[in-house]
């Protein structure tokens, strides 16, 4: 069964649009990142698949359900949104012993997620001192303390250092590999394409794509060739479909072994002649070059 479903989902908030007619699935077993470039509407989303805000059109269920509907939400979703957010003079022992407390979760079970985000250490701690890292693990065992099928996280690695990074990915490869499901957002593809089996992409609150990531490749651009040559001009003037930059030609649509072809039968010299694959960063970029919200 779908653990999350979007259907036509839509936010409006006065006269911007956060979120239009989104419509996704989010199955367990996997990682499926939710990419979109800063103010795509992943984080109301994320708000509204919790029950934090109402959709203005559409619904979003929770294994086949509205949130509010779920007699044990807790123990069937456990979120990550903002790490920051919470008492600052509690310890991290206490804080999450409330929430454990208003939801029917053992006490014993603060402590087993303590030590599985690594807080054992410094459970009796002040929350309010602890790093953006420190707070960002316990924001994790709070999500956990559940043991819940689902999980969400929303932009869990923004200002971690990379062990922090590293930690928070193999901890979301594990809990996909044990048949939970993992919805997580970001605005980097560099971070999803090492952590997600399963991308859905938005921008300005509209899908743009739902798909694996080598599909999600496959569908941009094919690449192009790179051509250099002391006889550049002469070399754009045969080919014909380039694109001339002052050092370099740009081809897309003809093979490097074609281009050669030609340039040597022209007896015109090449310095190079290589085939630039596109990156996921440039497929994304692609993508969604026309839903930044602001562009630099
Ligand atoms: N409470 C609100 N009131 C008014 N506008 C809002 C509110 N929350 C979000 N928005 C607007 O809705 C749009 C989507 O915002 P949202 O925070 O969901 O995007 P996001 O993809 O999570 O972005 P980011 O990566 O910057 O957090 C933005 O234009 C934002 O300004």
């Amino acid at each position: 069964m779908t653990a999350i479903r979007a259907t036509n989902l839509s936010k409006r908030y006065g006269k911007t649009m956060a979120v239009t007619d989104l419509s996704f699935d989010v199955d367990p077993g996997r990682v499926t990142g939710f990419l979109g470039p800063n103010g795509a509407g992943k984080s109301t989303t994320m708000r509204m698949v919790l029950g934090l805000d109402h959709p203005s059109g559409g619904s979003v269920l929770v294994d086949g359900k509205p949130y509010q509907e779920l007699r044990h939400p807790l123990r069937k979703v456990g979120a990550l949104l903002d790490a920051k957010a919470v008492h600052g003079g509690r310890s991290a022992r206490n804080h999450l012993l409330a929430i454990a407390q208003s939801n029917g979760i053992p006490a014993a079970r603060v402590e087993e997620v303590l030590e599985l985000v690594g807080l054992g250490n410094v459970a009796g701690r002040r929350v309010g001192g602890f790093s953006l890292g420190m707070s960002q693990r316990l924001g994790i065992a709070a999500a956990l303390l559940g043991d819940p099928e689902i999980l969400l996280f929303d932009e869990p690695v923004n200002g971690l250092d990379p062990d922090g990074i590293l930690w928070i990915r193999t901890l979301m490869r594990g809990l996909a590999a044990e048949g939970r499901t993992v919805f997580v957002s970001s605005h980097l593809m560099s971070e999803m394409s090492q952590t997600a089996d399963h991308l859905i992409v938005i921008g300005k609150g509209r899908l743009i794509a739902d798909t694996s990531v080598p599909e999600f490749i496959g569908r941009s651009s094919q690449g192009y060739v790179l051509v250099r040559s002391p006889r550049l001009a002469e070399v754009a003037e045969l080919v014909k479909v380039g694109e001339l930059h002052t050092d370099h030609l740009r081809v897309t649509g003809v093979s490097p072994l074609e281009i050669g072809t030609m340039t040597a039968r022209a007896g015109l010299p090449l310095e190079e002649l290589t085939f630039v694959k596109p990156s996921l960063e440039a497929a994304y970029m692609e993508l969604t070059k026309d839903s930044l919200e602001y562009t630099s």
